[in-house]
Parts: structure tokens; sequence; C-alpha cells
């Protein structure tokens, strides 16, 4: 099978925990080439972003035309989007090189708190980004913003959001459930039809940073080898537990978790 070509827009984290880095490990730990456009250059560690630099729109542009003209790619993943101009020439470029296996990890803002994409790219995000996504993984704290309802609390009220959030336009969402207070971690799956449930026990575990970017990453892998949808969050979640039991404890915050650990597992 040939090597399957995989890219992700979203932003520089120096700590090498989440965004762009966390999404060129996972591409590489599961056996497909990975590739970059950057739309911000953050300043962050364990503890917190420190500082953001946004790449002007236009340098954007110019990478993902530098790299669809020539290479191409089997499957997209976006995380942090920082403005609406952003967001338009990302929409510009997925129409013009007809990409269809798109992850869109709608990323507002760090777990520490700071904000990642402007609130005034919200509305661009729900209505130019959102219909070109093949999958769309918000968290309860991103899925409330963009219902503009109250915080979600229950399973019950992660299966009314997702259904909700399905008429944004893409034909699959995954709201995740990592910040429900349960001994479970559930993310909800619906596809138009049914709401798939994938649980798995919380792992005990303080350093987490990058679990949104890995399992987003992770099924846009999946996707670029021709899985489907299903199945393709299936082997992100077990590919995320790995890297969360193996979570590496650096810097004195939230450490990252290590994508590695699955090379570890099959090594064995
Ligand atoms: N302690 C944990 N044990 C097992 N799975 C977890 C744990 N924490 C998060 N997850 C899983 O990790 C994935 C990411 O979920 P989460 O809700 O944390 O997203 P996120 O907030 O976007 O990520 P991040 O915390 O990196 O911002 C989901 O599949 C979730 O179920
Ligand atoms: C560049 C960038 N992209 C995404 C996140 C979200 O990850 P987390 O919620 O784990 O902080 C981040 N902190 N930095």
């Amino acid at each position: 099978m040939s090597l399957k070509k995989v890219l992700t827009i979203a932003g520089s984290d120096s700590s090498g925990g989440a965004g762009i880095q966390a999404d060129l490990k996972t591409f590489q730990e599961l056996d497909t080439y990975g590739m970059s456009a950057i739309t911000a250059i953050t300043a962050q560690n364990t503890l917190g972003v420190q500082s953001v630099l946004p790449i002007p729109p236009a340098m954007l542009h110019q990478q993902l035309e530098s790299v669809l003209s020539d290479i191409g790619a089997d499957a997209i993943k976006t995380g942090m989007l920082v403005s609406s101009e952003h967001i338009m020439v990302i929409a510009d470029m997925l129409a013009t090189y007809q990409i269809d296996r798109v992850v869109i990890d709608p990323v507002l803002g760090s777990t520490s708190g700071s904000e990642l994409t402007r609130q005034d790219a919200i509305i661009t995000l729900k209505k130019m980004l959102w219909p070109m996504a093949k999958v769309v993984t918000p968290n309860l704290l991103e899925a409330a913003i963009l219902l503009e309802c109250p915080p979600i609390e229950s399973v019950k009220e992660m299966e009314e959001a997702v259904i909700k959030l399905y008429d944004f336009g893409a034909p699959y969402v995954l709201l995740k459930g990592g910040h429900l207070p349960s001994d479970q971690s559930i993310d909800l799956l619906f596809d138009g039809e049914t709401v798939h449930h994938f649980s798995s026990p919380r792992i005990k575990q303080r350093h987490t940073h990058g679990t949104g970017c890995t399992l987003a990453s992770a099924i846009a892998a999946e996707l670029a080898k021709g899985v489907d949808v299903i199945t393709a969050v299936q082997t992100a979640k077990s590919f995320m537990n790995n890297a969360i039991k193996e979570g590496i404890a650096i810097g004195s915050g939230s450490g990252p978790i290590n994508q590695a650990a699955n090379r570890h597992r099959s090594n064995e």
C-alpha cells in the first residue's frame, strides 16, 4: 500500500505537546506521511500559553498552495484557526483542491483557558468550514459555545447536543466527553441516524496535554488510509488511550501524552 499523505492546518506549540507537533507525531506513528500549514506560532509550556503570533493569512494560503499543488493530501486535519480570514483561506483551498476527508477539531481555546480562535471567527467556522468537513470533533466546552447553550453536564445532554451540532452540516459529529466528571470517558458520534457511544475507563493521568489534537489527527490518518469513519474513531480512541497511559511528566504543569506508546506496545 502506498504511503498516505495527511496535512495538518494548525498552530505550533513550542512545548511539543499539542498543535502541529502532536499532529505530526500522530501521523508518523500511524504510518502516514505528515505535512503542515501553520496558522499561528504559540509560545507555550506545560503551565499555559504565554504568547500567540498569528501567521498572515496570505502566508497560510501560500503554504497550502505549495503543498497541495505539488504533493496533495489524502486527508486534512484542522486545529487552531485564529481568525475569520484564516478560515476563509482554508475553505477556499479545500474547495479548489476538492479534499473531502477533512477532520475539523474546532479548537477555540487551550485547556489552560487561552483564546486560540477569535470569538468573531466562530460564525465563519460554522458557516464556511463546518459543511466542508467529514468529521468535526468539539469538546464539551466548544459544543456549548457553538450551540450557544448552557454547559453540557450529562450523557443525556451530550446526546441532545450532538444531534443539534449535526445541523451545522458535517456528516459526522464526534462530541468528546473527556471533561465530563465520570469514571468512563465517553465520546458520542452522530451520523444523522444513530448516536454511537465510544466509552473507555477514565485513565488517572495528570499529563493529558494534546489529547484533542491527537484524537483528531489519528482519525484523519485513518481516513487517509480509506478506513470508514466509525472504524477510524475506534482506532483513534485506542491509539489515544495508550498515549494517555504513558503521559510524560515534564515541566511543572500538565505534560503531554506520548504518541510513541503505541509503538512500545506493538514491540512488546
Ligand atoms: N483521563 C482520560 N482517560 C481516558 N480518555 C480520556 C481522558 N481524558 C480525555 N480522554 C479522551 O481524550 C479525547 C479528547 O477528549 P477531550 O474531551 O479531553 O478533548 P479536548 O478538550 O479537545 O482535549 P484537550 O484536553 O487536549 O484540550 C476523548 O476521546 C476523550 O474521551
Ligand atoms: C497550538 C495549539 N493548538 C491546540 C491546543 C489545544 O490543546 P490543549 O487543549 O491540550 O491545550 C493548544 N494548546 N495549542
